[in-house]
């Protein structure tokens, strides 16, 4: 089959290639010259592991293609993915600006016949707006169908997540588009469930949210154990047990940071609204969130009563290991708050310090090292729980530091081995 794909972040680029590995023929666009550049170079405007190889081996077999040329691409595929971003707003709504450019494109440039598929995270109803915009600008009446196929894949491990998806969920308006999208992602081998437009928006929405609800439980029970005496990894343990329950999303830590959790549960929480609807747990879920990553400075402050000239050490960057991803990480807000405090950062990250540098604008030193992150310092805050730093060496680190003290965002440290080696450990709710 002939598809194109329009947008190419995480979603369009990983999309794109696993449909294009599984044998079709995909022409990506952005409208980004300098990434369809790249992208013509081979080299990957991000970091997802297996993705440079997949695109490569796709470019070789002539599969893959990349273009800034929506025209040709809207013109000769059968089936138009739309992978754009939809960023909050101000007020916390989707931003859907970049979602109506492009159906205002299709609308344009489509000479026959299109299944335009939705794949970005969008407000119920965008199907109806998307099917509006393509009809108003299209110069005579083509044929459409819509659909929305919403997208799972977790940064990280979006290569893995997209050949092996849990389930394909397709909403459509019509047999011939479900009948379409049903054979396109058939070698997946996931179970399919065909619904409507509106219940398919939904699905995305509640998903995300509801794993969202999942930490933000967690991360207060874990603020209780701390109270109580108990050890919040011992809790999920027992209660992961329950396949009512299950044990997957039930880390304690600092919170969920990342470019779709943060800004879903709020567009749901302004979906709600607009049907006057007061989504109360959502509301929670999010404000617990929003505190929860200072809880790693409410320990340190255990520690020190005043944390004004101290040296620090905030190792991990990126909002979750093996991603260059620094889109609302829980590393900004921290790190903002130590700067406030007096308290001089040293950072680190094994892969997102390019785009730290970017995002990051507060006077702090960077590191090209976890060693010469420590060097010198009075704390070590674990933010992202990259390999690399939880197995450190916290030997020669605590022959380097100033003070053995180490806060752990995120409960991966070996407590036992770091506190045998004369450490300071804090987790949370541990
Ligand atoms: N990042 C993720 O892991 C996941 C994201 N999603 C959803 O998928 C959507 C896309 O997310 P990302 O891939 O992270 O977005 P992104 O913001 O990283 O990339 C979007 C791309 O679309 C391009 N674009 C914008 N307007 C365009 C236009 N008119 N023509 C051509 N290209 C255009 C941009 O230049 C950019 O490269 C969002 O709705 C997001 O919520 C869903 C599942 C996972
Ligand atoms: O809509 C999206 O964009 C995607 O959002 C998430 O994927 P992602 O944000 O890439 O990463 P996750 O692994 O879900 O982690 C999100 C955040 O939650 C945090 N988290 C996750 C799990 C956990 O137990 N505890 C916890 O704090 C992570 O550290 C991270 O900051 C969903 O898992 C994907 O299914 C979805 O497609």
């Amino acid at each position: 089959m002939k598809l194109s794909v329009i947008g190419t972040g995480y979603v369009g680029l990983v999309s794109g290639v696993c449909f294009a590995e599984l044998g079709n023929q995909v022409i990506c666009v952005d409208k980004d010259s300098e990434k369809i550049k790249m992208l013509n170079n081979l080299e990957m405007p991000i970091y997802e592991p297996g993705l440079k190889e997949l695109v490569q081996n796709n470019v070789q077999e002539s599969r893959i293609s990349f273009t800034s040329d929506i025209k040709e691409a809207v013109a000769s595929s059968d089936v138009i993915f739309i992978a754009v971003g939809t960023p909050p707003l101000p007020n916390g709504q989707a931003d859907l600006r970049f979602i109506e450019a492009v159906a205002a494109s299709i609308g344009k440039y489509m000479n026959d016949y299109k299944l335009i598929v939705n794949k970005s995270t969008v407000p119920v109803g965008t199907g109806d707006f998307v099917r509006e915009i393509v009809m108003k600008h299209q110069a005579e009446p083509v044929d459409f169908d819509i659909v929305s196929v919403p997208e799972f894949l977790r940064e990280g491990n979006a290569i893995q997540d997209s050949m092996n998806p849990d389930r394909v969920i397709i909403g459509a308006s019509s047999n011939k588009a479900a009948e379409i999208m049903k054979k396109l992602h058939e070698p997946f081998n996931a179970p399919v469930l065909i619904t409507d437009v509106k219940s398919a928006e939904m699905i995305k929405y509640a998903s995300n949210a509801f794993l969202a609800t999942k930490i933000s439980f967690i991360n207060e029970i874990a603020n209780i154990c701390e109270k109580v005496g108990a050890n919040v990894k011992e809790v999920a343990k027992g209660m992961g047990y329950d396949k009512r329950i299950g044990d997957k999303f039930l880390n304690a830590g600092i919170g969920y940071g990342g470019s779709c959790f943060p800004k879903d549960t709020t567009a749901l929480v302004e979906i709600a609204a607009s049907v006057d609807y007061d989504f109360k747990i959502l509301k929670s879920v999010v404000d617990v969130n929003k505190k929860q990553r200072f809880k790693v400075i409410d320990s340190l402050k255990q520690i020190y009563d005043n944390l004004d000239g101290k040296k620090v050490a905030v190792l991990g960057l990126a909002f979750k290991p093996n991603t260059d991803d620094l889109r609302e990480a829980p590393s900004i807000n921290i790190i903002e708050e130590l700067i406030a405090k007096n308290v001089h950062v040293k950072a680190y990250d094994p892969i997102a310090m390019n785009n730290a540098t970017k995002i990051i604008r507060n006077t702090i030193t960077y590191s090209s090292s976890v060693l010469e992150a420590v060097e010198g310092v009075d704390a070590i805050i674990l933010v992202t729980e990259w390999h690399e730093l939880i197995e450190a060496d916290w030997f020669t680190i605590g022959n380097l530091v100033n003070k053995k003290i180490i806060i752990d965002g995120r409960n991966v440290i070996d407590s036992d081995l770091v506190e045998s080696l004369g450490f300071i450990y804090k987790g949370i709710g541990v």
